[in-house]
């Protein structure tokens, strides 16, 4: 039944890419401090199973961008000895809801403040919703700047078949999580890559592809953004 539920979701999950961008980049900066006093930022959105993860080690690996992951910033803090967050991190995690900002948020610029200056950070699953963006606004404003937004646009379908067979033991990555997280995903999330597609800042690849060819395109989407 669930199955069904799921594929029937899919089928009118229509608004996963966007049509091809021709854009010129401008740069969103927050504050007035030079682009060496910020944190040099690439917001990294897709639906879960789309390659965030996979993509952004690679690119840390090559590119000399550091990784950091939401997803596991929020793991992690969900299973720290003492954290008062842990409770209502599960249970956005195990109902495909987002977390409030101001957790998440904190979390990734703690993480960026002892990574020192990298020359640039990978923020893989964030911003995920209205919430994300405005305490992000908020929070970083005179302290990051976006360089682009990454988004790996993935037939859903496909999605979900590399979430079962991720096989790393989450509590998410099953059909009835998946289903609210793939409502998360079309409600609250691709609007928010709508949103910044409108400042031209959105850099599409498609992630259905094998990784290498994936990761052959997002590398040309670096080469050009560096070369600016
Ligand atoms: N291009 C690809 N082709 C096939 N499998 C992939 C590809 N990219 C990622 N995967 C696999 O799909 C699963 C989800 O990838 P992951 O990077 O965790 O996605 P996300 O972070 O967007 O949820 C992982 O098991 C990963 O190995
Ligand atoms: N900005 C974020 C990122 C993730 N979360 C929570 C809710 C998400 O469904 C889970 C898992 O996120 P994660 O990015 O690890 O998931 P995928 O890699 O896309 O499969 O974490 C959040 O509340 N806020
Ligand atoms: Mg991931």
């Amino acid at each position: 039944m669930l199955a069904f539920a799921l594929h029937a979701l899919i089928r009118s999950s229509h608004r996963l890419s966007l049509s091809t961008l021709h854009s010129t980049r401008q740069s969103v900066s927050f504050g007035t401090l030079t682009r060496n006093d910020m944190h040099n930022v690439v917001f990294v959105l897709g639906p879960p199973g789309s390659g965030k993860g996979t993509i952004c080690a690679k690119i840390q690996e090559n590119l000399n961008y550091v990784h950091l992951s939401a997803g596991d910033l929020l793991r992690a803090e969900r299973q720290r000895e003492g954290s008062e967050f842990g409770a209502l991190i599960e249970s956005h995690i195990k109902n495909g809801s987002i977390v409030p900002v101001e957790i998440t948020c904190s979390l990734l610029e703690n993480a960026m403040k002892a990574c020192g200056d990298a020359k640039g950070f990978l923020v893989d699953g964030f911003p995920r919703n209205e919430d994300n963006l405005q305490g992000w606004n908020k929070q970083m404003d005179g302290k990051a700047l976006v360089q682009f937004v990454l988004f790996l646009s993935c037939p859903v379908s496909i999605c979900i078949e590399r979430c079962l067979n991720r096989g790393q033991g989450r509590t998410d990555d099953n059909e009835e999580s998946l289903k609210k997280r793939v409502e998360t995903y079309n409600q609250q999330t691709f609007p928010i890559i709508e949103h910044f597609e409108k400042s031209g800042l959105v850099r599409e690849v498609k992630s259905e592809r094998p990784v290498d060819v994936v990761y052959a395109d997002v590398e040309k989407v670096f080469d050009a953004a560096n070369k600016k």
